[in-house]
């Protein structure tokens, strides 16, 4: 199994390789890609783990090397927010990232299952798709924005409020990675119940979680270590799915588009990335009139997107 990480001399990356080092499957190869001149070091301080994980570092010159052969290529590559910002207020910096990152993915490792981290997702990942098609190389199946994040604080965050281990919860989380977007599905949470202004305090908490860590870090970019828990995560759930065993993670996907071309939803993963796309059930009309409020945005991220990979 190669797992490359494109950004992986940041503060999500360094997180996530490391991670990934200790818990990938005995044999895999993790390829460090970025173009910050540490990145050679950080692939030789984390070979030094004792783990059967093979580690190599790659900079500038050396994408197509780090992408040759990838099973699964996770994209934290970009700039994180700071105070006052939007995830939107990313995308002139970081849309022209991600198309070169993906041209690459799409030359050199086209079956690849492609993790996208780098803000704005919901825009991201429709500028991923664009390229992809563009190269005739699409699988809408291997495309991914990781939304493991969202789904791993509405569990903290709900536990916290009931005195429950977070880790015996399990909390939906469907829609988009952004503000309204971002909508839990507290009425599905088994065994808890919740009074209406705990509704709507825990999903205003969980929608604005990325704003409480950046105004927190005061400057100092956003979440990185939970995020990097996040996205490792999401990347065993891929790598066992790739080795035969179902598994199911929520993930910003292209689904049926009843709702929007991309949407936050559960998948169930397997040898070919996504195998099914999991119906989210009954909305309470709280979250469905929250749904509804949301999708006009939603879609105006996507199209952005769609628009800047085809000027
Ligand atoms: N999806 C999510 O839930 C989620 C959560 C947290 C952060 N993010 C996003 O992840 C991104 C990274 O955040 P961070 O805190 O790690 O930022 P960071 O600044 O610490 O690291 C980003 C890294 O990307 C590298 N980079 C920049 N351009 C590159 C390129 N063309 N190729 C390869 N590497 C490149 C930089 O050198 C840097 O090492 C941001 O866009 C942030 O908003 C997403
Ligand atoms: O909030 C951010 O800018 C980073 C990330 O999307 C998050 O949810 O923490």
């Amino acid at each position: 199994m190669k797992v490359a990480v494109l950004g992986a001399a940041g503060g999500i990356g360094q997180a996530l390789s490391l991670l990934l080092k200790t818990q990938l499957p005995a044999g895999s190869d993790l390829a460090l890609f970025d173009i910050a001149p540490v990145t050679p070091g950080v692939a030789v301080d984390l070979s030094h783990i004792p783990t059967a994980v093979t580690v190599k570092g790659y900079g500038q010159e050396g994408l197509k090397d780090a992408l040759a052969g990838a099973d699964v290529v996770l994209i934290p590559a970009g700039v994180p927010r700071k105070p006052g910002m939007d995830r939107s207020d990313l995308f002139n910096m970081n849309a022209g990232i991600i198309k070169n990152l993906i041209e690459n993915i799409a030359d050199t490792c086209p079956k690849a299952l492609v993790g996208i981290i780098t803000n704005p997702v919901n825009t991201t990942v429709a500028i991923a798709a664009e390229v992809l098609k563009k190269k005739g190389v699409y699988d809408k199946n291997r495309l991914f924005g990781v939304t493991t994040l969202d789904v791993i604080r509405a569990e903290t965050f709900v536990g916290e409020l009931k005195g429950k281990n977070p880790e015996d919860l399990h909390v939906p989380v469907i829609g988009g990675h952004s503000g309204t977007t971002i909508l839990p599905l507290l009425s599905q949470v088994k065994g808890v119940e919740f009074s209406q202004d705990e509704i709507e305090s825990l999903t205003h908490r969980i929608q604005n979680a990325g704003t409480e860590v950046v105004e927190a870090k005061a400057g100092g970019g956003s979440a990185t270590l939970s995020m990097g828990q996040a996205a490792a995560r999401f990347c065993f759930s891929l790598v066992k799915g790739l080795q035969g065993e179902n598994v199911t993670e929520y993930a910003y996907v292209e689904g049926d588009g009843s709702d929007a071309t991309y949407f936050a939803q559960a998948v169930r993963l397997g040898k070919n990335g996504i195998e099914e796309i999991l119906p989210y059930g009954t909305l309470s009309a709280f979250e469905e009139k929250a749904k509804n409020d949301m999708l006009d945005g939603l879609k105006k991220d996507i199209q952005m997107g769609i628009d800047f990979a085809n000027q």
